[in-house]
């Protein structure tokens, strides 16, 4: 078992995260919850901005809230001095509604709409990364109509098959994200968005895709992007003042998975911007990055209570928590792995194998397949590690589940930042139907 960050086992054989006994946080919570580890997540923001800090550059590192968005997240986020990646015009709406600085705000997403446009142009954020030619004009029309020049970057499709799973791989051609590099659309897209008077072009952006362990990628990316640049410089006269890489750094999930510290990832990216420049003869660009998973992945607990059990002889033996696919939808979206232990019998040796079901009414509603653990009883608190990015985030009422509570730990304290929700909340939009009268 690999603990993370400020998680511990105490005296008394429970996990502890932030100094906090998980076992109370269950008992003064209830189950599933959700529980980050405030430290763990400012430490990783720290490690993004020190590698941009000590080479000097001038960069932003934006969190992508798309991993795990609300007030409270939002809020630490700027305690960090970060920036911050929205993705829609709830993400917007949340970050705005935190106080988080608008010039620090950026807005991303495949089809953003009129709405989404005009409230980030009200706002006055920090830019737009416009993803195709239908936004590009619509933007330029909505910003002209309100006198502005909106600050934008230009979202790339480089052409790059980075090595992960099928569904999070975005900077390949055949992608439904960004204006592609190799066909033409890049170039008219920079020669449209400096001459259209409402829009005010920063730079561009690539993301190459999610849970990357190698680093070609991302220097084949940006690569690519230079070369292109340097053709702008000669072509148009034109060269960004922002170069964006996306996210995409991996995590440790399991033991099988061997990611690189996140600051070597950024190194990695410096150097070779560096080379570039020095090679290529284009200005020294700043350096965005946009991470999610990395920042607050390895930072998030789900807690649940263990009810009931199935044996099939000689096959498997299921043991069953009281969440499942609506909190944690990646097992059966991408087949992704976690690790989890007992968390009220940390120090209890594991003598059987079973496989972790949700309470969710379909058969690939299963968490974790052969997990060694100790016997477990009705009421144990099984721990699943690692489940802070895109676990509440992704969450769903499927089956009409409550949404679970999250909590934050830090320096023995535990604060609730969202409240779980009731059966009210499930029922609050519904509208009765008013059974027309029979004629
Ligand atoms: C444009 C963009 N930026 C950043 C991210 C964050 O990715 P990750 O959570 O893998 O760091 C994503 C999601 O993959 C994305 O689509
Ligand atoms: N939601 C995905 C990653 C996609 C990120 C968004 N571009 C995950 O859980 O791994």
């Amino acid at each position: 078992m690999f603990l993370h960050g400020t998680s511990r086992v105490n005296d008394k054989g429970h996990l502890e995260i932030g100094n906090v006994d998980t076992v109370d946080l269950a008992n003064e919570f209830g189950t599933p919850l959700y529980v980050y580890d405030v430290e763990l997540i400012r430490q990783r923001a720290r490690e993004f901005k020190e590698v941009f800090d000590k080479q000097n550059v001038k960069a932003q590192v934006a969190y992508a809230s798309k991993a795990f968005s609300t007030i409270a997240m939002v809020q630490l986020v700027q305690d960090e001095g970060l920036s911050l990646d929205v993705v829609s015009g709830g993400e917007l709406y949340t970050a705005l509604s935190a106080g988080f600085p608008v010039e620090r705000i950026h807005f991303h997403g495949n089809n953003k709409s009129r709405h989404e446009l005009e409230m980030a142009i009200e706002a006055n954020i920090g830019c737009i990364v416009v993803d195709n030619f239908y936004e590009l004009h619509l933007l330029n029309e909505i910003s002209e109509s309100y006198k502005k020049e909106t600050p934008i970057l230009l979202r790339l499709t480089p052409g790059i098959e980075a090595h992960t799973h099928d569904y999070i791989l975005t900077g390949q051609e055949d992608s439904k994200f960004g204006f592609d590099l190799q066909n033409g659309q890049a170039d008219k897209a920079v020669q449209q968005a400096l001459d259209f008077a409402g829009l005010n072009l920063l730079g561009i952006h690539c993301h190459i895709g999610s849970q990357i362990f190698e680093t070609t990628g991302f220097v084949m990316a940006t690569q690519k992007l230079f070369a292109k640049m340097s053709e702008w410089k000669k072509a148009l006269n034109y060269t960004p003042e922002v170069l964006n890489l996306g996210g995409g750094f991996g995590i440790r999930y399991t033991s099988e998975d061997t990611p690189i510290p996140v600051g070597q990832y950024v190194e990695v990216i410096i150097d070779e911007v560096k080379k570039q420049v020095a090679e290529l003869d284009v200005e020294m660009p700043e350096i965005w990055i946009e991470p999610g998973r990395s920042l607050v992945g390895d930072a998030g607990t789900t807690l649940y209570s263990i009810g009931s059990r199935k044996h099939v002889p000689n096959i498997r033996e299921y043991i069953a928590i009281d969440g499942g696919m609506n909190d944690n939808i990646r097992p059966a979206l991408y087949q992704a792995k976690y690790e989890a232990a007992l968390a009220n019998r940390l120090n209890d040796q594991a003598d059987e194998v079973v496989s972790i079901a949700g309470k969710c009414c379909e058969s690939g509603d299963m968490l974790i397949w052969d997990l060694s653990l100790p016997t477990a009883k009705p009421g144990d608190l099984l721990a699943v590690f690692c489940t802070g990015a895109y676990g509440y985030s992704m969450a769903s009422h499927y089956n009409r589940l409550t949404k679970p509570a999250v909590v934050f730990v830090e320096d023995g304290e535990a604060q609730l930042v969202v409240k779980r929700e009731t059966y009210e909340d499930i029922i609050k939009n519904d509208l009765r139907y008013q059974i027309p009268v029979k004629k």
